[in-house]
């Protein structure tokens, strides 16, 4: 099929689905029909979507952690867990690494391993391989919504199987699960196999069912400068929303500085709903989500809380409808269940602490929101006239052209010639803009944020500044300044 943002026609559509459900043996379970009425019996407690425009309405930052095992009684354990000890407002289904890459045998294998040595060996849950009843074994045993968390390029069948299986929600995109997770695959194949799993989505939202879609914010989660991951958040949200996808929840990875994070925050939905209203869509309802550091994490776990803290602080603060919760074992691997319940304490303690506080607008937070908007349009404007009014076809023009350019990913579709760098705040801004579509005001303003940087530190603007910045947190600082 060609390459469009248009919504797929059905014919299509069914004849993709023949083969995607015939990809696992447990795609036979899929009957569209009969989920359906699954999904309208259950409570309105169960319903991610519900959920979170009540919290839009009320202004609550809600708090989710990541979590995922191989076997569905220990599964089910963890995240009972982390629903009553940790409080967690939303529960995940975070998938194992052979299922992201459609290794189906291989993840088969690691259920038969965890089976025979007592403990998981695999890094989430194998929902594929488990099926639709166990997806809702794990939907039944929980009071709070559960979304699918994972990296998946093609998602089809796993969206296929953890629909039908009763979970309300589903994370991912076609450039958010490409860029930063595949070295070999083309970018216009992973947004026609998301365009599939909205389409879906589409046809459960047309049935009275809504299925909230979270677009992965972060992407490589380290540096990335607001504008670039507002940018892929907006067509994201725009190719979803084209296939009939009506509750959005945009992401934003932290990068650290309060003023910039919560900039990013107020203007993500902004800018959103700008392109969506300017593309001719009318019908969806826009949240946000606020990732936790995503870069390197201090290994002593009294320094992990503080940036938890922190992060925590940050979606407050920028009263982000959601935030995604780290564990004080991010610098060691997967956490126990104490652990990740014990972010997700310390993250409500400081959200309840601070529900009631907003940070003024000053002249440098509107400065700043500026700042990312003009960048954002500015992206956003070159991938609509790359692709001649098509933003699907723009998407895949603006990553050949490097005018859309994701920091340190591993795909090689990625252009990689920008280099981030903090200021002397600790903002992130660019020391090399690559193919950027930015003009000369814009360029400016990083280069002298970064020279100030250079005359505070005695040095050159440089490599090694990007260097010294992803070791900076993990080593207890947030500018990665020389010893
Ligand atoms: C996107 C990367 C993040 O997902 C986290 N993560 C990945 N798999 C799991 C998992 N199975 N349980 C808990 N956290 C997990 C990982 O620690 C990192 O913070």
């Amino acid at each position: 099929m060609e390459l469009t943002v248009k919504q797929m026609d059905p014919e299509e559509f069914a004849r993709q689905r023949k083969d995607v459900l015939a990809q696992w043996a447990t795609g036979k379970e899929v009957n569209f029909e009969e989920a359906v009425e699954y999904h309208k019996n259950l409570p309105k407690s169960k319903v991610f979507a519900h959920k979170l425009e009540e919290g839009k309405r009320q202004g609550i930052t809600y708090a989710q952690p990541r979590a995922g095992v191989a076997l569905l009684n220990e599964h089910l354990e963890l995240l009972r867990y982390l629903q009553d000890e940790g409080g967690a407002d939303f529960l995940p289904t975070t998938i194992d690494s052979y299922t992201r890459q459609n290794r189906y045998a291989e993840a088969q294998a690691g259920i038969d391993e965890s089976r025979s040595v007592g403990r998981s060996m695999l890094n989430g849950f194998p929902a594929v391989n488990h099926g639709v009843a166990a997806c809702r074994q794990v939907v039944e045993n929980m009071q709070v919504p559960v979304q699918v968390r994972h990296g998946t390029p093609d998602a089809r069948l796993l969206a296929e199987i953890t629909l039908a299986g009763g979970f309300t929600a589903y994370e991912g995109g076609g450039i958010s699960y490409n860029i930063p997770y595949a070295k070999d695959v083309s970018i216009e194949s992973t947004i026609k196999y998301w365009q599939y799993v909205d389409r879906l989505v589409g046809l459960y939202e047309e049935k009275g069912v809504s299925i909230n879609r979270e677009p992965f914010g972060p992407l490589t989660g380290t540096l990335v400068p607001p504008s670039i991951s507002h940018a892929v958040a907006v067509i994201e949200g725009v190719l979803a929303v084209a296939q009939g996808v009506r509750s959005l929840t945009l992401g934003y990875g932290q990068c650290g500085n309060l003023l910039q994070d919560v900039a990013a925050l107020h203007t993500l939905p902004m800018i959103t709903e700008e392109y969506l209203k300017k593309l001719g869509y009318t019908n969806f309802n826009i949240t946000t989500v606020f990732h936790q550091w995503m870069g390197g994490f201090p290994q002593d776990e009294a320094k992990a809380y503080g940036v938890i803290s922190w992060g925590a602080a940050a979606a407050a603060l920028g009263k982000a409808t959601k935030v995604i919760v780290k564990s004080p074992h991010e610098a060691l691997g997967i956490p126990t269940k104490e652990a990740n319940a014990a972010g997700i304490r310390t993250t409500k303690q400081i959200l309840s602490m601070l529900k009631d506080q907003t940070l003024p607008m000053t002249e440098e937070l509107a400065f700043e929101e500026k700042m990312i908007i003009n960048e954002t349009r500015a992206i956003l404007d070159k991938v609509l006239e790359l692709g001649e009014g098509d933003i699907a076809v723009g998407t895949v023009r603006a990553f050949q052209a490097g005018v859309i350019d994701v920091p340190f990913a591993p795909s090689r579709f990625n252009a990689g010639k920008i280099l981030p760098a903090r200021d002397s705040q600790g903002a992130v801004r660019l020391l090399e803009f690559g193919n950027l579509p930015f003009g000369t005001e814009i360029k400016k303003f990083h280069q002298e944020r970064i020279a100030q940087r250079g005359r505070d530190e005695g040095r050159d603007p440089s490599f090694q500044m990007v260097i010294d910045d992803i070791y900076a947190i993990g080593k207890g600082m947030l500018v990665g300044r020389p010893r």
